[in-house]
């Protein structure tokens, strides 16, 4: 029986009157929010136009392509020659239209694709969206991060981390622009103060990596975690980042055989993860299954100095928020 007009099938697609193509202020293109936008809202589920997967012979890459292109419709044609070239006048605009505007088909992966909506968002050094490749979907996904207000620009971040002038110059030399996003364009003492919380948050992911210390201090390195979680929040940094740090969390504790605060550190890394990747993500999936047995990390119980069971968490962290702020006693050991 076909479904009744008032109430539609629900399809797991995003609503596409989300957003609009606008022009941005020196930035070429870019989608713009047309209404309110929710954190963890699913922005767009685009396949790809094509991939790079059948580009393998290093000096025919330009005439590889042609052949792709011309093999693809008509319109997917037009949505690939209509991308920005950030090289123009220069040879192979091919192979330029890809640096300009290509994803990795997930962050492991050297197969490059174009997905022409994706395309069109700008980056941002305080991005309120994150873009994900699906597996199981063969699409990447984009969500919402934080909540968007109308007239607000969607963005990524095409490259993490750093102060200002780190971030500026990676950005220019991979990718070839002058960053104009709204973090970069701060008055110098806002931008100051959000360079010195930058620079922090690479001293502690820094500390935070260094295994022996985790080994032998992991008070310390929870602490940094609880730090960098910190400096998260008041930076305004609700990407990929977040379920990271969590999940650096999780594994301090999973180390020290602590399945109670472990558990509580992959749900929320899990939370984290959902907000960036959707339900329906393979990470999710992975962290869910550390939620309920954390002894099946592949580096469980290296020591048992913060020995518990999983069953302690729901007595001993009832009452702590999830996911975890960095506020919570829970970082204490
Ligand atoms: C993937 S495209 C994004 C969409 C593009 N603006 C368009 O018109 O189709 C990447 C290009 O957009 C521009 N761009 C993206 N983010 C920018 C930013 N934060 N500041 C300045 N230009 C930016 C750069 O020219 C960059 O090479």
């Amino acid at each position: 029986m076909p479904p009744a007009k008032d109430n539609p099938v629900p399809t797991g697609l995003p609503d596409t009157d989300l957003f609009t193509l606008e022009s941005i202020p020196s930035k070429g293109k870019g989608l713009v929010a047309a209404k309110p936008i929710s954190a963890g809202t699913l922005l767009i589920s685009e396949p790809p136009l094509f991939t790079t997967a059948s580009l393998t012979d290093a000096d025919n890459i330009e005439k590889d392509l042609g052949r792709i292109i011309r093999g693809l419709p008509k319109e997917g044609q037009r949505a690939f020659l209509a991308l920005h070239n950030n090289f123009p006048g220069q040879p192979n605009p091919f192979s330029n239209i890809i640096r300009s505007n290509g994803y990795p088909l997930g962050p492991s992966s050297d197969v490059g694709a174009i997905f022409p909506l994706i395309a069109r968002l700008n980056h941002s050094c305080r991005p309120n969206a994150q873009h994900a490749w699906n597996e199981a979907l063969q699409r990447e996904t984009v969500y919402a991060v934080r909540d968007v207000a109308p007239g607000e620009e969607l963005t990524l971040s095409y490259h993490n981390g750093g102060p200002s002038a780190e971030r500026r110059a990676a950005l220019r030399q991979f990718f070839g622009f002058e960053c104009a996003c709204e973090l970069c364009a701060l008055p110098a003492n806002k931008l100051a103060r959000s360079d010195k919380h930058l620079r922090d948050a690479q001293a502690l992911d820094e500390r935070i990596g260094d295994s022996k210390r985790v080994k032998m201090q992991p008070e310390d390195a929870l602490n940094d975690c609880r730090e960098l979680l910190r400096v998260y929040e008041e930076e305004g940094i609700t990407d990929l980042r977040v379920p990271r740090l969590y999940y650096d969390a999780f594994q301090i504790c999973a180390m020290h055989s602590d399945a109670a605060r472990a558990s509580v550190f992959a749900e929320s890394a899990r939370i984290a993860r959902e907000l960036c990747e959707g339900p329906d993500s393979e990470e999710v999936a992975n962290l869910k299954k550390l939620e309920a047995k954390p002894s099946s990390f592949e580096n469980w119980g290296s020591t048992k100095r913060w020995k518990s069971e999983t069953k302690d968490a729901a007595e001993r962290y009832k009452n702590v928020e999830r996911p975890v702020g960095g506020k919570s006693s829970i970082w204490g050991a």
